[in-house]
């Protein structure tokens, strides 16, 4: 499943139109799946239609039209000026003696239900006049708006704050991304009958959805053994930094390492985990591991400055490794990136800046791009750009790979939360997974543990706890998406 931008999607429509498939029949499909989500999530209760001159009202007169013929209270709204399928959708509900009002008329009436068919992918800049002053007198009404495909005005200010929207064949960033997925609200997808062929866009970011990561869950066969079933080495730790590793230490456990060694400065006291192996190091050196059992390694949790000695020092064993933290650093992904070990690098917006020499800020606003010059400037490295969500990126053939996790919430912003993650996609990789397929397992693994203790004054170590119950519903099919199917 992809993630499109509004241009891809009207690229897609467009598509479909040229594959032969009628217009008419997906505004049809859009506006009955509106009628029915209202009459579903709002049974009994008025509604008022207000419909914008493009497409998205169309959609909202034929929302008006099955609302009136189940029955409900429907007052239309609608701009001036509708051309095209919606000019037709206008004379079909004319037909059913409905007929719009100005939408200057419309005042809210308590009780009543908005639906915003204002505009959607089609808005091409900010609204101001007499539409922004509109999107204020809904946001100002205590009604609550079903949004059609968008909350009319994003992704710019001002827009409608939804209760929930109503996509249309497939979901947009504003749908994902903060801050515009706030004002979505609830999320549920509509299929609409839109042809296969013209969704097939895979250059564009993949969506994680529960079927596709639990195809991925590495197998256990009945004859396994702690050393069949993957062994993980965590290097880190350093002055006042000792939760860290242990962190990554429990996270790789509860992702199912089949053992667990963590090297870290000697002198040190760390609180690991009682199944960890422990393996203190006077001098960072290729010696000092030399002995240690491993399949993948996860480096740089609170490593502080002996990041760098202990990053090459884990790189002489040549096993897949996770970089995160104080590994974080120009010299050593570079390191990885030429030997030809596979990394994966799980860099905050804050750790990506200081890799790309940008800012921070600049980041967090667009993490698509970042991830992927992430990727560019790193060849070979799987990038996970961590945030709310989390992106995905790695460079395949010519061009990059986009991912986009869709688990995880902001119970999650607490310290620690970085370190089990590492731990728990060292664990995939250690299991035998490719690091594309670790890290977007890992990733999702760790954001549906999150969300399955989602509430504020979630520990790291309580979300490690969550992993294995989260990984066997995952495994029994028992997880379903943030957005609902209609
Ligand atoms: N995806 C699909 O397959 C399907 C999509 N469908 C639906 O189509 C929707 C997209 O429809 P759309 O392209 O007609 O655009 P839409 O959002 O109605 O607005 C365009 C109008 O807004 C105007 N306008 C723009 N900015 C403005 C501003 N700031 N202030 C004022 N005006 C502004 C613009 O005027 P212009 O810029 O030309 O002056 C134009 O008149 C999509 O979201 C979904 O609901 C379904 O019907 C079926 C299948
Ligand atoms: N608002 C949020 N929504 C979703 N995930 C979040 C949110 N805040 C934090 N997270 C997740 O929590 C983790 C935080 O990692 P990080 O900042 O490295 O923490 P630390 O360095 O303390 O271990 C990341 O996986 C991130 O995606
Ligand atoms: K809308």
């Amino acid at each position: 499943m992809r993630l499109f931008t509004s241009q891809r999607m009207r690229q897609a429509d467009a598509t479909a139109v040229g594959l032969g498939f009628p217009s008419l029949l997906l505004m049809e499909a859009a506006g009955r799946a509106v009628a029915e989500w209202v009459l579903e999530r709002f049974p009994g209760r008025p509604v008022a239609v207000l419909c914008g001159r493009g497409n998205n009202g169309g959609d909202g007169l034929v929302a008006a039209r099955h609302l009136m013929l189940a029955g409900a209270r429907v007052r239309v709204f609608a701009a001036e000026g509708h051309s095209g399928d919606a000019a037709q959708m206008q004379r079909a509900l004319q037909a059913h003696a409905l007929e719009p009002r100005p939408l200057e008329q419309w005042q809210p009436q308590p009780g009543e239900v908005i639906v915003d068919a204002l505009f959607g992918t089609g808005l091409n800049r900010r609204l101001e006049g007499s539409w922004a002053e509109l999107v204020g007198r809904i946001n100002a009404s205590s009604c609550p708006v079903v949004a059609v495909d968008l909350p009319s005005g994003l992704p710019f200010e001002p827009h409608v704050r939804a209760h929930s929207t109503l996509v249309l064949a497939a979901l947009k960033s504003e749908h994902l991304f903060y801050p515009w997925r706030e004002a979505c609200g609830r999320i549920v997808l509509a299929g609409i009958g839109m042809p296969e062929r013209s969704l097939f866009q895979p250059d564009l970011p993949e969506l994680l959805t529960p079927q596709a990561m639990a195809a991925l869950l590495p197998r256990r066969s009945g004859d396994a053994h702690k050393g069949s079933v993957g062994r993980v080495l965590i290097a880190g730790g350093y002055a006042n930094y000792t939760g860290a590793p242990a962190l990554a230490a429990l996270g790789a456990h509860r992702a199912g390492a089949g053992l667990v060694s963590v090297a870290y400065p000697a002198g040190l006291e760390l609180h690991l985990p009682l199944e960890s192996v422990r393996y203190p190091q006077e001098h960072w050196s290729p010696e000092g591991l030399s002995h240690v059992r491993a399949e993948a390694a996860a480096v740089g949790m609170g490593a502080g400055p002996q990041a760098e000695p202990a990053a090459q020092a884990v790189l002489s064993r040549r096993i897949p490794t996770v970089l995160d933290a104080d590994a974080l650093q120009p010299g050593i992904v570079e390191s990885y990136a030429r030997a030809g070990t596979p990394a994966v690098i799980t860099p905050h917006p804050g750790e990506a800046a200081r890799l790309l020499g940008s800012e921070a800020a600049s980041i967090a606003a667009s993490p698509l791009e970042a991830a992927r010059t992430l990727a560019e400037r790193f060849a070979g490295v799987t990038v996970v750009l961590k945030g709310g969500p989390t992106v995905l990126a790695r460079q395949r053939g010519s061009g990059v790979e986009l991912a986009v996790g869709t688990t995880g919430n902001p119970a999650m912003a607490s310290g620690g939360m970085g370190d089990v993650l590492s731990g728990v996609i060292a664990a995939l990789l250690a299991a035998g997974l490719e690091p594309w397929d670790a890290a977007r397992l890992g990733v999702y693994l760790h954001g549906l543990s999150g969300d399955r203790r989602g509430q504020v004054g979630l520990l790291a170590h309580d979300l490690a706890e969550e992993l294995p119950q989260a990984r066997a519903a995952l495994e029994r099919g028992e997880v379903r998406a943030f957005w609902e199917w209609r």
